[in-house]
């Protein structure tokens, strides 16, 4: 049971700890008493256990370290002057600047992001580093440039949009919870990659306008170390409702731990339908917790996902609940990793029959 080994006791204030080891211990027993009626045939959704693609990226560098340079095996897709002659629309202004849609002729759309600052030294190395990154749940990067004057990254356009813009209703369609799932461990394992890249490599921005989405519900995480890439902004990025608590502290800087934090508020997302700032001042997690002491905890859940009143369904998602509170702990060393967050998502959704 992973909470056991990281709950230690410290000179930090004891009765938060003791909240989060009580917590922590009725997850422990009600988890195992539930899981252990469980058989163990292990059914994995996706298609390999680590979903690393086979081909090996080949980076295909400009003669002169300036210019757009590639990523992947394919030919040079299109040339800058396309790029700048290409239609563009605005996405949106996010922490690290404007996001465009371009549509070249006869081609897919590409997204493009205009970093407001630019790297520090070496950042075309950690640009090149990011494009090697190569995972079914992470969005790729396609290219970069990096001109005189501005840094731009370009990726596919995913015409199906982001996990919030389902979430936040601002389309018709429902999403019930077996795609929720898919895409929570989807999610998981994406993150669980990146960590996987060394000790300091996190998402540093993860958030469900950062989750895209196929058009098979498949999760593919966008953004993912562009704070590290941009030391400066990176106090200001993983906006309100996202941010863990210990980046209120100047010291401190985003990392696994803010990373799992972070997940933690999208999988309550997914079970509450909520956004992550929850009225006027109140982030989600302590939301969830205020409604345990008042409400019956099935009173959390988006009621859109209680129509079918199938007990396994319910079983789930109060397992996946405890799950997003052991994430969102106040403190990092209380929090799980985002493997043994990916492998408890799996056992406790894709270990029996459904
Ligand atoms: N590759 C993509 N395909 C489709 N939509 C995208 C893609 N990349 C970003 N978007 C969408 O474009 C919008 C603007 O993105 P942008 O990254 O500028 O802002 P954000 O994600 O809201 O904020 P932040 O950059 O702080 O995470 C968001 O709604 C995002 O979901």
């Amino acid at each position: 049971m992973f909470l056991l080994g990281t709950v230690k006791f410290s000179v930090e204030p004891i009765t938060e700890i003791l909240i989060e080891v009580v917590i922590g211990s009725l997850v422990i027993l009600v988890t195992w008493l539930i899981l252990s009626k469980k058989k163990c045939a292990i059914h994995n959704p996706c298609s390999s256990r680590t979903g690393m693609e086979v081909n090996h990226i080949t980076h295909r560098k400009s003669n002169d370290g300036i210019g757009l340079v590639f990523f992947g095996k394919g030919e040079k897709e299109f040339e800058m002057d396309q790029l700048f002659a290409s239609q563009a629309e605005v996405l949106g202004k996010g922490t690290f600047g404007c996001t465009y849609k371009a549509n070249l002729e006869g081609k897919d759309a590409l997204v493009i992001k205009r970093l407001k600052t630019r790297p520090r030294a070496f950042g075309k190395e950690k640009i090149e580093d990011l494009g090697g990154m190569v995972h079914e749940n992470l969005l790729p990067l396609k290219a970069y440039y990096h001109g005189e004057d501005e840094t731009l990254l370009i990726s596919n356009y995913m015409p199906m949009g982001s996990l919030s813009h389902f979430l936040q209703g601002r389309t018709s369609i429902s999403l019930n919870w077996h795609v929720r799932r898919k895409i929570a461990y989807g999610v998981a394992r994406g993150i669980e990659y990146l960590h996987s890249q060394g000790p300091n490599v996190c998402h540093g921005n993860l958030r469900s306008s950062n989750i895209l989405l196929t058009n098979s519900f498949d999760a593919r995480v966008s953004e993912f170390g562009i704070a590290q890439l941009l030391p400066a902004e990176s106090k200001l990025n993983c906006i309100a409702g996202y941010r863990a608590p210990e980046l209120a502290n100047a010291n401190n800087t985003v990392s696994q731990k803010t990373d799992v934090y972070s997940f933690g508020v999208v999988l309550l997302e997914l079970l509450t339908g909520k956004p992550p700032k929850h009225g006027v001042s109140e982030d989600l997690p302590k939301w969830v917790i205020s409604m345990f002491q008042e409400k019956p905890i099935i009173d959390v859940f988006d009621q859109k996902l209680l129509t079918n009143q199938d007990m396994e369904i319910e079983e789930q998602m109060f397992l996946i609940l405890q799950l997003a509170i052991c994430c969102t702990f106040q403190y990092p060393k209380n929090r799980p990793s985002i493997a043994v967050v990916a492998n408890r998502i799996r056992d406790i959704c894709y270990s029996g029959s459904s």
